[in-house]
């Protein structure tokens, strides 16, 4: 493994009850880079997911994040490492303000899941780097507003902001444009690359036009198995992908 590598998975094998739905992946993301996960229904992109951050072991095979195994880890020590995964880790408290919940993420970023017990009047020192996430992703001006109240666009990127807590070097975004409206994706696709400043972002996404945006390289899941790894303009081209995935948008 070269230094540039972030994450990598090795032969990774996962079955279920006899049905394999992680066969023999091998995976290089390269550090700073955003890569993108792509694959049809069923390909095995969540499981992957839950292998690369810890919530499901592996059958065999090994996840490695900069060079130092991670997959006998639990899910905490993995975020501890520098790994975090939004949208399925996080939880949005709906009763608190947006910079509450950040307050609140910010004093205990690897306890999950969270419970907290410290009035938010001591967590105040925390003001400033809550601010910051808030700006960065893109809700500086609605600090006050319950997060029950945000739009399903505006959750995400709360969500995204509560990930940051955790001072990821590695983030995983699992279908961060999920149900959303042309606009909404477009505020997603400028918070994908402004929070991959500095980090790498891996993400599993539907969407291709999304994908061609964002993605410096891709990997294309079918059966479990990679099909094809690469810049997202050569994998496009790749014959099998068309055939197994590309091709729907393609006739589309
Ligand atoms: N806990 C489980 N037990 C049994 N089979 C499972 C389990 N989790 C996933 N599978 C199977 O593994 C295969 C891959 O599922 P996975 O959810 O990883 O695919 P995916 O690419 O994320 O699909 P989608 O795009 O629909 O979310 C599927 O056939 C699924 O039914």
């Amino acid at each position: 493994m070269t230094a540039a590598t972030a994450l990598e998975a090795r032969h990774l094998v996962k079955d279920f009850r006899g049905f394999r739905a992680t066969n023999d992946v091998n995976l290089q993301i390269r550090e700073g880079e955003i890569h993108a996960i792509i694959g049809p229904n069923g390909a095995g992109k969540t499981t992957l997911f839950n292998l690369l951050s810890g919530f499901l072991r592996p059958t065999s095979g090994e996840v490695a994040l900069f060079g130092e195994r991670i997959d006998t880890l639990p899910p905490h020590a993995i975020v501890r490492r520098g790994l975090s995964r939004s949208f399925q880790i996080s939880s949005v408290f709906p009763s608190l303000t947006v910079r509450e919940n950040l307050l609140v993420a910010l004093e205990s970023p690897t306890n999950l899941p969270k419970q907290f017990w410290t009035p938010l009047s001591r967590l105040e020192h925390l003001g400033p780097r809550a601010d910051q996430i808030l700006a960065d992703v893109g809700l500086g001006d609605a600090p006050d507003r319950l997060a029950a109240d945000l739009s399903h666009g505006e959750k995400r990127q709360l969500e995204i902001g509560i990930s940051l807590t955790q001072e990821p070097r590695v983030l995983l975004l699992d279908e961060p444009t999920s149900g959303m409206g042309s606009e909404g994706i477009n505020r997603v696709i400028a918070l994908v690359r402004q929070v991959a400043r500095g980090r790498t972002v891996v993400l599993v996404e539907h969407n291709m036009s999304v994908v061609s945006e964002l993605a410096d390289r891709i990997t294309v899941l079918q059966y479990g198995q990679v099909l094809a790894s690469g810049r997202y303009d050569e994998v496009r081209r790749d014959p099998r992908v068309i055939e197994a995935y590309l091709g729907e948008e393609a006739h589309a």
